[in-house]
């Protein structure tokens, strides 16, 4: 895996002008909240069993409506009474909800609508839902009702794997507390900052030691600098998110600090713990975990929206049978045929045992931080792109325009298909299709046969 610590990753970006491409509760118990729009029976979750008696996990089936759509409101007392605006009022400072109105953020996805209540009720929360469902500002909106302007401390930290994913949070987060049009809603002393990889420490630490920011966007090598030299204090944080959780449990850079975290964390008074996540595999294990090692309270509710349907359903997956030699001019022959708006190819990162025997990479240009960053702003800004990329892209990353992911070699397991395809299909109103297409050997027909099982979706044959 692709891992943040890495200066230098196989990545590559071209951008090319290319023609027509989201209740408080009493129990204190463990919490499970899961809801479908699918309701097959057949396709119940298929997680491993943990090695705890299954009458500690209280678990609610709760059955609700499938998200409301823009197109499907009926009265406009219907979209006060579901709207953003009706489930933060009270929590969220309105200058907040103002900006997050202006913005476009009218109605809650599903996600956001579960958990947005116990999240401000103060519980622990595991955000568990498919790619592109609003995970973000589910936490952002959380941590606005929760900070103090007034105190200068550090008051939420939000935790991330890569840097790319710092700086799309952190900028979501200052455009959430900048300026809107209503007079006196400028929040002036909420600050954030990112704390990333690759950054200069140097002036973000005498940006602590002048005045603390109220929220820090951090991933986890330039954190844990800051806490070892105590320029960061753990007591003042009213909330901790990590985000993208699974990945940071799997990477072998991060594990060890996070565990760390999770337990400085755990002595600290008022606190708040968030994990979110498209993919927590063993979730029932995970949650077994936070409460027996104590990152979580024992109260904690885990929030897993459409078990049944970890991607979102309008993506269209297709697969393409050719040999290794052919896929350079299958993958040209597809970007032809499909003429994408704007489309990311993802590649593996070459393996050692290829090095060692003379392979050339499939990518041919290495690049460090802060060209990677570059890169990313520069494809926000507009435009359409296709960009190349392993997958360090592969994680939280938002670019909404893409409408197709190729997959040049075949993602490793289930859980990186679920976050490549998961670039794609991220405007969570929106019913246009977006396709996935990866381009593989016969012999790797089983494997991504595999992944369709795993994650319950289907494959259709192309023929060029
Ligand atoms: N309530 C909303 N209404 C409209 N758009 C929204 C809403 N909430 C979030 N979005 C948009 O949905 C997109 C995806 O949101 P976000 O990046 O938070 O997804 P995520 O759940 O964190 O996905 P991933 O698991 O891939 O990281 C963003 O472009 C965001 O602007």
């Amino acid at each position: 895996m692709a891992s943040s610590s890495s200066s230098s990753t196989q990545f590559q970006m071209l951008q090319l002008q290319v023609h027509p491409w989201k209740l408080p509760f009493s129990c204190n118990k463990p919490l499970t909240l899961t809801t479908t729009t699918l309701t097959s029976p057949s396709l119940v979750q298929r997680s491993s069993t943990p090695p705890f008696r299954s009458s500690s996990i209280c678990t609610h089936q709760t059955s609700i409506s499938p998200i409301t759509s823009s197109s499907s409101r009926s009265t406009n007392e219907e979209i006060d009474h579901n709207s953003l605006r009706n489930i933060c009022e009270g929590f969220v400072p309105d200058h907040i909800l103002h900006r997050v109105e202006e913005v476009g953020y009218l109605m809650p996805t599903e996600i956001q609508r579960q958990a947005l209540p116990v999240l401000f009720s103060r519980r622990d929360c595991i955000l568990h839902a498919q790619t592109g469902s609003g995970k973000t500002l589910a936490y952002l909106l959380l941590i606005f009702s929760v900070i103090n302007t007034q105190r200068s401390a550090v008051q939420a930290l939000i935790v991330v794997p890569t840097r790319e994913l710092g700086m799309q949070v952190a900028k979501v987060a200052r455009m959430l507390a900048g300026k809107s049009g209503q007079p006196g809603s400028e929040d002036k002393s909420c600050t954030i900052m990112a704390l990333l990889d690759g950054g200069t420490l140097k002036r973000q630490k005498s940006w602590l030691k002048s005045e603390p920011p109220t929220i820090i966007v951090a991933t986890l090598g330039s954190l844990c600098q800051m806490l070892e030299k105590q320029m960061i204090k753990l007591e003042s944080m009213r909330v901790l998110v990590i985000d993208e959780v699974d990945f940071m449990f799997n990477s072998s850079h991060q594990v060890s600090s996070l565990r760390k975290l999770l337990i400085s964390y755990s002595s600290i008074n008022n606190r708040q713990t968030i994990f979110a996540s498209a993919s927590i595999p063993q979730h029932r294990r995970f949650l077994y975990d936070c409460i027996q090692q104590k990152w979580t309270k024992a109260d904690v509710v885990h929030i897993h929206a459409n078990p049944v349907q970890p991607m979102p359903p309008r993506i269209q997956h297709r697969f393409l049978i050719c040999s290794r030699s052919e896929r350079h001019s299958a993958l040209l022959s597809l970007l032809q045929s499909d003429a994408p708006q704007s489309a990311i190819v993802f590649v593996n990162v070459q393996s050692e045992k290829s090095k060692k025997a003379g392979n050339a990479p499939a990518t041919t240009e290495k690049i460090n931080f802060n060209s990677r960053a570059a890169s990313f702003s520069e494809l926000r800004q507009g435009g359409a792109y296709l960009l190349v990329a392993t997958d360090i892209a592969g994680r939280g990353v938002d670019l909404p325009d893409t409408t197709h992911i190729y997959n040049f070699d075949l993602p490793k397991d289930a859980v990186h298909y679920l976050h490549r395809a998961g670039r794609t299909g991220r405007k969570p109103f929106s019913e246009s299709k977006c396709v996935v297409t990866s381009i593989i050997t016969s012999e790797e027909r089983f494997v991504l046969q595999r992944y369709e099982n795993e994650l319950m979706f289907h494959c259709d044959e192309l023929f060029l």
